[in-house]
Formats: structure tokens, sequence, C-alpha cells
């Protein structure tokens, strides 16, 4: 069996961060790892407050994963401060695994800051250079790239701006635009784009938690990072389309194999070279 971590903050409400990451993993039939960055008090919502967990822990976790289990991707997610990025970066350069897909997470879908504004800089020169992917929402790709992002055009400016100063793929999710959902990757040579209708729903809470460890389950699985995003988006939007209804701000995605099986049967569309 394929073994993914991931490496992300804990939502107490079940629908983002460490406990949307582990459900994606299960739906996927790979076998799940966590170490926790932070505890958020949080739910479908609000944020209420976080508490770090301490960079010498964080680091302790993935040594204790590390040194008994070879993950074969890692995910990660929530680092909301310079020391606990440095923590994790002296990790994955000890360690060197496989397939990192490293969600830039900055806000939550309420717009509470879950990254402390100083860390972008961390964020930028020591974690995001050693990931394989990295997934930005719109306001976290305008926040890296310095640019302003309004269309699709604006989208592949700023993915090749982030490109140049980190050298890592990215792929800049469409979630937060009007319109189709459309997300662009860009890998240094080329831009491919992953479309779907947009869902009529405000239950979107951890879309972005579940989209990049369905692409870490897919890498782990030894597919492409375009075959992984193809098959990943299917997931998401499934995922999205059957969102649960639970909690008085926007309600969680929903996990479970049967879905991912739908997923994988969708015929793909919308993916263009
Ligand atoms: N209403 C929606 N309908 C269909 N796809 C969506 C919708 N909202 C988000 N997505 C998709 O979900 C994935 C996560 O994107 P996004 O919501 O922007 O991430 P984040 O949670 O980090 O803000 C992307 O593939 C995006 O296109
Ligand atoms: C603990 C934790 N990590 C990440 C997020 C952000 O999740 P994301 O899927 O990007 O979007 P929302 O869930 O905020 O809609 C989070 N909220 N909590």
């Amino acid at each position: 069996m394929k073994k993914v971590l991931s490496i992300a903050g804990s939502d107490c409400s079940g629908g983002a961060g460490i406990q949307a990451d582990l459900k994606t993993f299960a739906a996927h039939q790979v076998y799940g790892m966590s170490v926790i960055t932070s505890v958020v008090a949080e739910n479908t919502a609000r944020v209420l407050t976080y508490q770090d967990i301490a960079p010498e822990i964080v680091q302790a976790q993935i040594e204790a994963v590390f040194t008994d289990i070879q993950p074969d991707a890692v995910k990660i997610g929530m680092l909301s401060n310079p020391e606990t990025m440095k923590a994790v970066a002296a990790s994955l350069k000890k360690w060197h695994p496989a397939n990192i897909v490293l969600d830039p997470v900055m806000y939550a879908k309420n717009g509470a800051a879950l990254m402390e504004a100083e860390a972008i800089d961390t964020l930028i020169t020591d974690v995001l250079p050693l990931a394989d992917v990295i997934t930005p929402n719109i306001p976290e790709a305008i926040k890296i790239s310095g640019q302003e992002i309004s269309d699709l055009a604006e989208m592949k400016t700023a993915a090749q701006a982030i490109f140049a100063s980190c050298h890592t793929a990215v792929l800049i999710k469409g979630g937060h635009k009007i319109g189709a959902a459309t997300d662009i990757l860009f890998d240094g040579q080329s831009f491919y784009s992953y479309s779907s209708d947009r869902i009529p729903t405000t239950n979107t809470h951890g879309t972005g938690c579940t989209f990049s460890s369905a692409i870490a389950a897919e890498l782990a699985k030894g597919q492409s990072l375009n075959q992984a995003i193809q098959q990943a988006k299917s997931y998401i939007t499934t995922a999205i389309r059957h969102s649960l209804d639970i909690g008085q701000g926007h309600g969680p995605t929903h996990h479970f194999y049967e879905l991912y099986q739908a997923a994988a049967t969708v015929k793909k569309g919308g993916f263009n070279k």
C-alpha cells in the first residue's frame, strides 16, 4: 500500500487541515499519516484562535515517521510562522522525500489569517523551492507573486513569476474567481489548464486541502504530475458536488471510496496543454 504523510494544521470541525487530508487519503486507499503543525479552533463559519506546535515537536513528529516509514508522497499545509517553516524545511532536506505537494495556506475561507504576514519571505526562500508542486489559491498567488490576478491571463503571468522565484511547478487554483472553476499549472515550460463548471454551493470548506491531498495521493500511486492533477480535479469536483450541509457557515467537502471511484470514471474534460 502506498503511504502519504500530511504536515498540516488540525481543524477540530473536521472539514479542512489534517482531518480533510486523512479523509482524502482514506478515500484514495493510501495509508495516511499526520504531523500536526498547529491546533486551530475553527468551524465552518470562523476561526476562533490557534496554537502552534513547538518547532522541535514538529521536527520530532517528522523524525518519528521517517525513521520508521518512508512516505511515497508528502502534502504540506498550514505552516503559520518562520520557525515552523524552517523546522519543516530542515527535515525535508534531511529526508528528501519524493513527491512534495505544498498548499501555501494563508487564510481560511472566512478570511481569517492562518499564516503570519511576515512569514511570507521565509515561505518563498526556504520552503517553496523544496516542493515538487505548489497549489496557491488566487489570494495566496497574489501575495507570493506580488501581482494582481483578475483573469486567466493574469493567473498565467503570476504562475510564471512564482516559478521564476522558486523553480517549482505552480498550480494556481481558480476557486476564488467568478465563472468556471479553472486551475492553471505552469511547470517551467508549458501551461496546462484544468476546468470544471462552477458548482453553485457555499459548502466549500476544505476544498484546497482536499485537492492538494488528492494530488499527493495520486503522485504516490505513480501518476505523472499532469495525470495526478487531472484525477485530483475530478475528485475535488465530485467531493464539492456531494459536499455536506453541516454547520452554519461553509459546509465541508465529502469523502468516501465510492466517490473516488466515481471521480475516476468521470470523463476528463477541459484539459489542454
Ligand atoms: N464552487 C466550485 N465549483 C467547482 N469547483 C470549485 C468550486 N470552488 C472551488 N473549486 C475548485 O476546488 C479546488 C480548490 O480551489 P480553491 O477553493 O480556490 O482552494 P482554497 O480552498 O485553497 O481556497 C480547485 O480545483 C477549484 O477550482
Ligand atoms: C487547519 C487548517 N488548515 C487549512 C485551512 C484552509 O483550508 P482550505 O481548504 O484552503 O480552505 P477553507 O477550508 O478555509 O475553506 C483551514 N481552514 N484550517
